[in-house]
């Protein structure tokens, strides 16, 4: 469920004499989504997005996102384009919430992907780490070895409950990844969270890259490794080698990787692992049930995390085979 604010006819009316975008014709709330409030919207012009931004995401990140997202439609990357008001600006506000209007991109989300899909969503991520070269703004990524450090102490002292033994394992894998995450990588601005329900398709065709509300810089391989665990795996959790070397060779099509990132990817995915274990695992043991917000499977993730503790080359993603 996403829509956690309301908003009335009205307000969406008054709201919308701010854009070029002609009378509103009909809007409806979309119930997928977890983190902000969204609506779709069919107007004279056509048919948007309008997000309602809720306590999660940071109004001060929101020109970087908005940003980030402008350019990449510029540079001809399939994602939302960001709508300017008739003032220039595109952040509003509505119902008390900060909010934006984009444009509503064709297709859906593919809930089990194929090699195909894995190798265009491959091509499509190293085209996003080309094309934010020029890109001004910057965010740091709050949800680095840091931050994980900061969900792992809320989430500690209850997590053998839901696990036994998770405690010392991901203690193990903290003093590991202390000791060796690389700093010294190719980096950029990331997406972060390319997740299955972020990419749309229509039949074996990209679409459109969705939520860009993590996005920040950080390295692109830590962004492929993200891929690696989103994409890659079956739902009984086995690792799909034919798929793993479609997404790498789909990267490398359009960005060859160094040889110290092909070195780092194991680590790189072992900590991206971590990450969503943790976010998940902390929304687990914080969220009461019945809270609106839809809490995600840190299970899944906990496997995740131990195959990528096995792993000791990239070449057991499949990197080369193709
Ligand atoms: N530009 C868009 N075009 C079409 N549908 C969109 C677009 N942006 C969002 N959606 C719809 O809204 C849903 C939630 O969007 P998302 O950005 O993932 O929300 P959240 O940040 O809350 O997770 C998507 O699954 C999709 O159905
Ligand atoms: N992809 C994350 C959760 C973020 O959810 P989204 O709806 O914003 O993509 C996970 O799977 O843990």
């Amino acid at each position: 469920m996403a829509v956690y604010t309301d908003i009335t006819e009205g307000e969406l009316e008054a709201f919308l004499k701010n854009y070029d975008v002609g009378q509103l014709l009909s809007y409806k709330g979309i119930a997928e989504g977890s983190e902000n409030s969204n609506f779709l919207l069919h107007t004279a012009s056509g048919a948007y997005i309008l997000t309602l931004y809720e306590k999660r995401v940071d109004a001060a990140d929101l020109p970087f996102f908005l940003g980030l997202m402008d350019h990449l439609a510029r540079k001809g990357i399939n994602c939302p384009l960001p709508v300017h008001r008739r003032d220039g600006a595109v952040i509003g506000k509505i119902a008390g919430r900060p909010a934006a209007l984009i444009t509503f991109l064709e297709g859906m989300w593919m809930r089990r992907p194929t090699v195909t899909h894995c190798r265009e969503v491959g091509k499509a991520l190293a085209g996003m780490h080309l094309a934010v070269a020029d890109f001004p703004l910057s965010r740091p990524n709050a949800l680095s070895v840091e931050g994980w450090r900061k969900l792992w102490d809320g989430a500690r002292p209850r997590a053998d409950e839901v696990e036994p033994g998770l405690v010392a394992e991901v203690d193990a894998d903290f003093a590991e990844l202390s000791a060796r995450w690389p700093s010294d990588l190719p980096s950029g601005v990331i997406h972060a969270d390319l997740f299955p329900d972020n990419v749309f398709f229509l039949g074996d065709r990209l679409s459109g890259v969705i939520d860009f509300y993590f996005a920040c810089n950080d390295l692109y391989a830590y962004d492929l490794a993200t891929c690696l665990n989103a994409w890659c795996f079956e739902k009984d959790h086995a690792f799909n080698l034919t798929k793993g070397t479609a997404l790498l060779a789909g990267y490398q099509s359009v960005r060859p990787l160094t040889a110290a990132e092909k070195d780092a990817l194991p680590m790189l995915a072992r900590g991206s692992a971590l990450r969503f274990m943790l976010t998940r695992l902390y929304d687990w043991l914080t969220i009461p049930d019945g809270a609106l917000v839809q809490k995600r499977d840190p299970f899944e993730y906990i496997r995740r995390l131990r195959f990528q503790r096995q792993i000791r080359s990239a070449s057991e993603y499949g990197l080369g085979e193709a």
